[in-house]
């Protein structure tokens, strides 16, 4: 038996936790719970007009990851989500996962009741429950993550975001799941440059797979991304929408530092 990824002990613990959630809340109760959320901000209509001219950028509300331990000691969801808007975040990305991220739903609802931004919760979904869950704590997108999930449960977390009326981001590492996500039907392609499995972090990946995703899509690069010039280079390659962490978390005053990101922004070639 080969040993168990990073990915395959998140999954064990997630399943184990959406049983118990859904233990205490039955499938009516959440649904009921989702229906009374605050209503839904249109994430990625937010990400599609700020790329007309400028770049759009998920802004990720990100304590600790499993690759670097703890990110920043001195954490308030909502003041970093004001601090992000201020700076001119498209939207925001909040963890919730709590064993590998240090993140909590609490946080999402926080952060997004703080600010007008359209938020995504980032963390890792199996189960419709958990797209009706993500929905009653006002996430307006969820992520579905190609490397963890099969084609199947692909498809029913994205008929479940749809029923929503929820954005999804699909996101892939390789062409084999660039492959698989084209039978999904969401615009948004977020081509994570991190291996979630090694950590390994490369902004080829973005463009390798950027080059070979259809024109339809709004191609999001992920991860690894600090500097102005890695997002020039990336916009090079087709990719005008970013998801930071760590790079801005690391900043004292976040405002300013995603003000600069976003300052001078490559112009589209025509
Ligand atoms: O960040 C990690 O170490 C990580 C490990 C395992 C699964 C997922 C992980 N991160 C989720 C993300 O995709 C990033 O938080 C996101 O793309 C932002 O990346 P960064 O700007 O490098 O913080």
């Amino acid at each position: 038996m080969s040993t168990p990824t990073i990915l395959d002990k998140i999954k064990a613990y997630k399943l184990e936790e959406i049983a118990a959630r859904k233990e205490a809340r039955s499938q009516e109760a959440i649904d009921a719970a989702a229906r009374s959320a605050p209503a839904v901000r249109n994430f990625s209509q937010a990400l599609q007009s700020a790329t007309f001219g400028g770049y759009g950028l998920i802004a990720e509300i990100k304590k600790a990851s499993p690759s670097k331990g703890l990110i920043r000691a001195d954490f308030d969801p909502p003041v970093l989500a004001q601090a992000y808007e201020a700076g001119g975040a498209t939207c925001l990305s909040v963890l919730t996962d709590g064993p590998s991220f240090q993140g909590d739903d609490d946080y999402l609802v926080a952060a997004r009741d703080a600010v007008s931004l359209p938020v995504l919760r980032k963390d890792f979904l199996y189960d419709p429950w958990q797209v009706a869950e993500s929905r009653s704590l006002g996430a307006d997108c969820i992520l579905i993550i190609m490397a963890s999930v099969s084609d199947a449960q692909a498809l029913e977390l994205e008929a479940a975001a749809t029923e929503w009326g929820m954005d999804a981001l699909i996101e892939i590492h390789n062409r084999e799941e660039l492959e698989r996500a084209e039978q999904l039907k969401s615009p948004l392609l977020g081509i994570n440059n991190r291996d979630l499995n090694t950590f390994v972090t490369d902004l080829n990946v973005t463009k390798d797979l950027s080059r070979r995703a259809s024109e339809d899509r709004l191609l999001v690069s992920e991860s690894g991304l600090s500097t102005p010039e890695d997002l020039a280079d990336m916009a090079q390659y087709g990719a005008r929408c970013f998801l930071i962490g760590e790079s801005l978390m690391r900043q004292e005053d976040v405002t300013t530092a995603t003000r600069r990101l976003l300052a001078n922004p490559l112009v589209p070639q025509r």
